[in-house]
């Protein structure tokens, strides 16, 4: 691959500057933007007259199927508020004097009056019965194992097992502090804005936690995991709006030596990675301290904050959830120990990635972990940085006893079973479990209750995906892989940006940026630096530089980071176009005259539902309480509409005179005196189901196919991958950890030999998802070996016609090229 000539960036002219002074006043400086909100300064108290607000999109907002919970806090104000920077504590001053102009932030923290008291429920941990009889039953247990060596007695035991409880619940709990909280906001408020622009928060959404807040019954705040920064940024957000912080659940990889207690005294408590012990046995006193913990603070009314994810992404798309935590506060709640809950759902947007981007890890190395003198390393690389703005988004606070109740009586286990019969016919019927159980093990006999985590946490994550703002480093990289992957010029991608800012507000989706598209390119390029997007001179037009993206490894997997989150916007319709292209074998490389094959509906959606099915571990594609089937057939719709796909001439003649004949038999029916049931069984026109083609001969169609299909399209190269890989190479079985090892070689392999359409594809996280993915279809069987997991092929009897099957059906990716 040619690199291009790396240049700065030219400054732009006057009055397009992006220094970071004029980027914090942009929310305020644009007067085609500009509204005074002065009904909304009632909502706010802390806020002077001259605040002035830029109407916002109000994303998040409770679904449909949470009537109750949509109605109650959702202000008659909300949608007049718009998003203010939190870092700009100016209009906030009440009355200031020269003094407090002199010395802002301090005067701001001074005039706050949040002090909430935070119990210490030690106590009550070590007095719950659930944690004596765990300790007494693991007692027995280790009593009984050593007994017969002559090892310690009973009481012993049990002793030492109080012992380590105690230890455990001391690494593990919050010894949170209000004036320590107070403190470090201020401390934050000056040492953020060294490195970021603005904390943006939408009013509205902050005044629905308000609300919800004042109701005395937790909080639960579930973010997605971006970065470490995440930690400290909602405590810090909820601060300033002088609401209580949440026990915030970290992971023990971040349990280091002084950030530990600065994150213990602002509410973080410590968990372990992997609940159970090293042999794969359950650590039943460990799992029962953390459940009892988080159930004594529940009952204290305390409220909550974990990253449903898990880890950061590795891929900027969202991690599905896990389940663990979020199911001890649907059981406290069921359980009646609570009266209720507000979930909120809680998304993260950065500019630009904090921690470092993601490379050694997508290139298969392992994780560094975490240490001391990382951690100030990372601090110190983050203060000479520029990381632009952070728009953090909590969505509509919904009650969980709501949720319970509903998909109590609406949600039962769906036993409808679709029998889907491949089109190609060396494979049999496979019988798999409709949307919404589409990701469970098939036969399996999840119980209601398991069954109602999976759907929340689902419903969870799929709310923060669609509120999450989109900044402006996502769109640009976005379009720099689908639309612009050969190289484009700022005007051309400034258009398209247009294009796609306009897309996304039809969807309802909100970005986290204002202003001239070219300024906001310039900015978006600026933060992504020149090692991603390579900038070139145009010779026919020295203003309109030429850009290409870095798409050599590791710099691709960055791109594709920010690309990510936009990809959101389309899933469906990406993954739909891939089902018509399968199902057409249509080429939208080739501009001549061709015929596309004929497909109906109920192929489409079929098709469509088998490649949902086959990426059922990568995206979460429509929430639990939707179906897919109605959502696929919407876009379906719409690719009618927008003339996509048509119904050729013939088809067309075969309908006009099938209506003909319905209308002039209808006319003669009513004008005879024959009688109604008098129908003559020949006159019976049977309804043809309706045929359509892609309409790949129209360019700007072929350009739009182009584009949908790049969007999953290296996701969909992944699977290909690996599954060309199992196929070639997986005999007998082997460790997960090598199996991972040598596809991601082999993946590496076809970058260097130019055989892979999307270098980014080869990403570790990615090939990991896809073997997940297979185990979950019965392609692969995995089991637990003491400390090892084990992969071979399952046993199956088709398992390589199946395997075979979907390697054709990825296929349909080469004919993007
Ligand atoms: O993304 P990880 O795996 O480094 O974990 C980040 C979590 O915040 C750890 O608590």
């Amino acid at each position: 691959m040619t690199r291009g000539i790396q240049k700065p960036l030219p400054t732009p002219p006057p009055g397009r500057q992006t220094s970071r002074t004029r980027d914090r006043n942009k929310f305020e400086a644009l007067p085609s933007l500009k509204v005074a909100a002065i009904a909304s300064f009632k909502t706010t108290p802390i806020v002077t007259a001259k605040d002035i607000r830029i109407i916002r999109p109000v994303t998040g907002l409770c679904c449909d199927c949470l009537p109750i919970s949509k109605k109650d806090l959702l202000p008659d104000l909300v949608k007049e508020n718009g998003v203010c920077n939190i870092l700009n504590v100016k209009p906030y001053l009440r009355n200031a004097g020269w003094l407090q102009k002199q010395f802002p932030v301090t005067a701001y923290c001074l005039q706050k009056r949040a002090y909430h008291q935070y119990p210490d429920i030690s106590m009550s941990v070590f007095v719950n019965n659930r944690l004596l009889e765990a300790i007494q039953k693991t007692s027995i247990v280790s009593y009984s194992q050593t007994f017969k060596v002559g090892g310690k007695d009973i009481q012993q035991i049990q002793t030492s097992i109080v012992l380590t409880a105690k230890k455990t619940l001391q690494r593990m709990k919050a010894c949170i502090s209000s004036s320590l909280i107070n403190f470090t906001g201020w401390f934050l408020l000056n040492f953020l804005s060294i490195f970021l622009n603005n904390i943006l928060v939408h009013r509205g959404q902050m005044s629905m936690i308000r609300s919800a807040a004042e109701k005395k019954i937790p909080m639960i705040y579930l973010p997605l995991h971006r970065s470490h920064l995440d930690y400290i940024l909602i405590t810090f957000i909820l601060c300033h709006y002088e609401l209580r912080a949440p026990f915030v659940a970290a992971g023990d990889n971040l349990d280091i030596p002084f950030f530990n207690s600065l994150m213990r005294g602002l509410g973080g408590f410590f968990i372990r990675r992997r609940l159970d012990k090293k042999s794969g046995e359950k650590d039943i006193v460990y799992r029962t301290l953390l459940h009892t913990y988080l159930e004594e603070l529940l009952k204290h009314n305390e409220g909550l904050e974990f990253f449903i994810e898990g880890g950061r992404s590795r891929s900027g798309k969202t991690n599905l959830p896990k389940g663990g935590l979020l199911s001890i506060i649907t059981e406290s709640c069921s359980k009646g120990l609570i009266p209720d809950a507000y979930i909120v759902p809680v998304s993260i947007s950065y500019d630009k990635l904090i921690d470092g981007n993601f490379y050694r890890e997508q290139m298969g190395l392992p994780k560094i972990t975490e240490n001391f003198w990382r951690a100030l390393k990372g601090i110190f690389n983050v203060l000479i940085g520029d990381y632009g703005s952070v728009r953090v988004d909590f969505c509509q606070p919904f009650s969980m006893k709501e949720f319970i109740t509903r998909h109590q009586v609406t949600n039962k286990v769906d036993e409808n079973v679709l029998v889907l019969v491949d089109s190609s016919p060396e494979i049999a019927p496979v019988k798999v479990a409709s949307y919404p159980c589409l990701r469970q093990a098939p036969c399996s006999t999840p119980d209601e209750d398991r069954l109602i985590v999976q759907y929340l946490a689902e419903h969870v994550l799929n709310t923060a995906i669609t509120s999450t703002s989109l900044m402006s480093t996502n769109l640009v990289c976005f379009l720099l892989l689908t639309k612009h992957r050969s190289g484009t010029r700022i005007s051309e991608i400034t258009n398209s940006l247009e294009q796609l800012v306009r897309e996304i507000r039809q969807v309802g989706r909100d970005i986290g940026f204002c202003g001239d598209m070219r300024d906001v390119v310039h900015t978006a390029l600026t933060l992504l630096g020149t090692k991603l997007i390579l900038v070139e001179p145009n010779p026919a037009d020295e203003e309109d530089l030429c850009l290409k993206p870095n798409l050599e490894l590791p710099y691709v997997f960055e791109l594709m980071y920010y690309g990510n989150a936009v990809l959101y916007v389309y899933l469906l319709e990406s993954v739909v176009t891939v089902a018509v292209m399968y199902l057409t074998k249509s080429n939208i490389s080739c501009s001549e005259d061709q015929e596309s094959r004929e497909t109906t509906k109920e192929e489409i959606i079929f098709t469509s539902e088998e490649i949902c099915r086959l990426l059922q571990q990568e995206f979460i594609f429509v929430p639990p309480c939707k179906s897919l089937q109605k959502e696929l057939s919407e876009v379906i719709e719409s690719f009618k509409l927008g003339e996509i796909l048509y119904q050729d001439e013939q088809y067309d003649n075969e309908q006009y005179d099938y209506h003909e004949k319905q209308w002039s038999k209808s006319l003669s029916d009513s004008l005879s005196w024959a009688d109604d049931y008098d129908d003559d069984d020949e006159d019976v026109v049977h309804v043809q189901e309706e045929k359509y083609k892609v309409n790949v001969n129209r360019k700007h169609i072929r350009d739009r196919l182009r584009f949908l299909m790049s969007i999953i399209a290296p996701t969909l190269e992944s699977y290909l991958t690996t599954a060309t890989y199992i196929n070639l190479h997986l005999k007998t079985e082997t460790a997960e950890e090598d199996f991972m090892l040598r596809l991601n070689s082999f993946s590496k392999s076809l970058v260097s030999d130019y055989k892979l359409i999307y270098n980014e594809s080869c990403a570790m996280d990615s090939l990991k998802t896809c073997v997940k993915s297979f185990q979950k279809l019965g392609i692969l069987d995995s089991c637990t070996a003491g400390n090892l997991r084990i992969i071979g092929l399952s046993e199956i009897f088709d398992v390589k016609d199946r395997l075979m099957h979907y390697i054709r059906l990825l296929e349909v990716i080469n004919t993007i090229n």
